[in-house]
């Protein structure tokens, strides 16, 4: 079921951010361009893998989770959330920090209320500190978490709840393995 996604993955190019080996793919990045049967392939995926049932709203971060979450909310006509990088100081934002492998920030949570059922999503989790982010933001805000799915797993942080994951990868300096899938 993930043969696009795997195969693409496989070919990705790796580029150094510091020490962090960052491999560079349409779904994580955008570039070179984004194919249809992929976006699909992953839309699918995430609707066979995520514990929809009596979802809200689905939650993304700014940017590279904009385009699972936008597939994800056509196809469960589920209304879509996205975290932004940057504040609109509208009643109850929530800022929280956020820290990656190769970068830190702020991340400003809208439009989730107390009581809400949501799932996030997100192109890839790799050390964790975004996802750890954004369920504290949610968390916070009274709402529940029904269910986590990323597209790419690299690491093993633990981010205190079960994450699902279409396909786990090691990254080394010179390429993408692919050494799990959900299906
Ligand atoms: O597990 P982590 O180490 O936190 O890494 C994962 C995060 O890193 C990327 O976001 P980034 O902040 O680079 O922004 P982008 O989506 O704009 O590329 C990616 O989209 C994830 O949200
Ligand atoms: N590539 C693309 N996006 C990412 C990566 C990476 O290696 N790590 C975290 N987000």
């Amino acid at each position: 079921m993930l043969e696009r996604l795997i195969q693409s993955l496989e070919a990705s190019p790796i580029t150094k951010r510091g020490e962090y080996n960052y491999f560079i793919h349409p779904i994580t990045d955008g570039v070179p361009l984004l194919e249809p049967d992929l976006l699909r392939e992953i839309g699918c995926a995430m609707v066979r893998c995520l514990d929809l049932e009596g979802v809200d709203k689905i939650v993304v971060c700014e940017a590279m989770g904009i385009h699972i979450g936008v597939g994800l909310s056509l196809m469960t006509d589920i209304p879509l959330v996205v975290v932004r990088k940057r504040p609109y100081g509208l009643p109850g934002e929530v800022a929280v920090h956020q820290t990656t492998g190769y970068s830190k920030g702020e991340l400003y949570l809208n439009g989730i209320e107390a009581g809400d059922r949501v799932v996030i999503v997100d192109d890839v989790c790799s050390t964790g500190g975004t996802m750890r982010a954004l369920i504290g933001a949610i968390e916070s805000t009274g709402a529940e978490i029904a269910d986590i799915c990323v597209v790419v797993g690299r690491g093993d942080e633990e981010i205190g709840r079960p994450l699902k994951v279409l396909v786990k990868i090691e990254v080394s300096e010179t390429r993408v393995r692919v050494v799990d899938t959900c299906f």
